[in-house]
């Protein structure tokens, strides 16, 4: 049992009214030691600094002086604030340290998902404005991701090299203080966090327009490992090159999938240019970097890696191109209430048996939002199935439902139950 310490008494959670508010303002109580205030005293109101009146008879010297000195008041709230800001995100980070002791204590797992989704949830239901809620939830990303790798270190494995989507995702949906490894194939993602060599792994697992991620929905069949999270891309498709001019280009590199989905564009756009499929859009913009002539279809974020230039963005065939992407772990999630299952299954050979297991799930009212059949490697023309269900499996109340799922199957696997995930803009600056 962790002792208690009596620097983080405040943060105590008797110290709360019945709001749940701190009895005491944090910001206004004892500041941190290591913070170095601007001012000692806190401006005597902020937000009202007040623009004075300008006399008619003032000349554009004396205006202008007047507005430096309304500015340096303007600032100096700026400056107060984020002295609070500071204070308060230090007592953020000391008491998830502490959350990070019981865990370890217990061996709980650091990423709960569920519960980061319902702060967030939390937090835009209340936002006052005028800070958008998109901000708001793209700060607090950030905030998490410290805060779990203050709990322990994170490290995280996708599809390298750097700046594919998979890694963009992460990066968006994980935020930037959790350490990323690059892995050379989709297969390395996914026995790095079976080994437990990666707490967390991103893999692609469908795409709007091109539908699933073949390899990805098979190394489920393969590997140990379970989904705990997803989230939704915007996928926007910029063309890369060191050329200046689109008549330079006579080759195109990238990953297939953003092949096809330019397909079009590029037909239209470049109908001389030969076609050259690559492992990932990131690999293509390497590619490139010593190729004049050559040209890569991949997010606009990788031409400032590489030093190319976009000669034409938003060149995807249809504009709501969006992909599908889950954070997978060695354990299964159990964790608040997940809203989404995803299960692989093999039925007996016999007349209507996949009918018999959606049947089941119908009779428990169980919505199915995804069933994809892949060919089961290891006998030809035989198939397991991949499905998405918009429910958590895992609670009592779908006990019988579970075992009559068990009964009409022939094999039956959870991959794990985990939040509905947002939606998330990769092209935000
Ligand atoms: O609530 C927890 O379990 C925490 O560890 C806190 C916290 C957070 O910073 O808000 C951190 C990591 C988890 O993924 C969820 C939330």
């Amino acid at each position: 049992m962790e002792m208690p310490e009596m620097p983080d008494m405040p943060e105590t959670p008797g110290k709360v009214d019945k709001a749940g508010k701190p009895a005491k303002s944090a910001a206004s109580g004892q500041r941190e030691k290591s913070a170095q205030p601007v001012q000692d005293q806190a401006p005597a109101q902020v937000e009202t600094a007040v623009r004075p009146e300008q006399p008619q008879s003032q000349s554009q010297g004396q205006s202008q002086s007047a507005d430096q000195k309304f500015l340096a008041a303007v600032r100096r709230e700026i400056d107060w604030v984020d002295e609070e800001i500071l204070s308060l995100l230090n007592k953020r980070a000391r008491i998830s340290k502490r959350v990070g002791r019981l865990k370890a204590g217990s061996g709980d797992p650091v990423f709960k998902p569920t519960r980061e989704k319902k702060l967030l949830d939390r937090l835009t239901a209340m936002n006052p404005g005028p800070l958008p809620n998109e901000h708001l939830r793209a700060i607090y990303r950030e905030i998490m991701s410290s805060s779990r790798s203050l709990q322990r270190p994170q490290k995280i494995v996708y599809l390298g090299p750097e700046g594919t989507f998979s890694h963009l995702a992460a990066m968006e949906y994980l935020g930037h203080s959790v350490e990323y490894l690059p892995k050379a194939n989709f297969e390395a993602v996914f026995a790095a966090v079976s080994r437990g060599e990666a707490e967390l792994g991103v893999i692609p697992l469908e795409n709007s327009l091109e539908g699933s991620v073949g390899q990805s929905l098979d190394l489920f069949h393969r590997h140990d490992v379970f989904i705990q999270a997803e989230l939704f891309c915007r996928i926007r498709h910029a063309l890369l090159s060191k050329a200046m001019r689109m008549e330079d280009v006579s080759v195109v590199y990238s990953h297939p999938q953003p092949l096809a989905q330019c397909a079009q564009w590029l037909h239209a756009n470049l109908p001389n240019a030969a076609l050259i499929p690559l492992e990932s859009t990131a690999a293509a913009a390497r590619t490139v970097v010593d190729k004049p002539g050559a040209a890569a279809v991949g997010q606009s974020r990788l031409a400032e890696m590489h030093g190319l230039s976009v000669l034409a963005s938003g060149i995807e065939d249809a504009p709501d191109n969006w992909t599908r992407f889950c954070i997978i772990a060695a354990s299964r999630l159990a964790d608040g209430q997940p809203d989404k299952t995803s299960i692989l299954f093999t039925t007996p050979d016999k007349p209507g048996a996949l009918a018999a297991v959606l049947a089941t799930l119908a009779e428990a009212g169980i919505n199915m939002s995804k069933l994809e059949s892949r060919p089961l490697k290891s006998e030809k023309w035989k198939y397991v199935f991949f499905a998405d269900l918009e429910c958590d499996l895992y609670a009592e109340e779908h006990k019988k439902a579970l075992a009559l799922l068990r009964e009409k199957c022939h094999t039956l696997r959870l991959l794990g139950s985990y939040p509905s995930g947002p939606k998330l803009d990769l092209n935000r600056e």
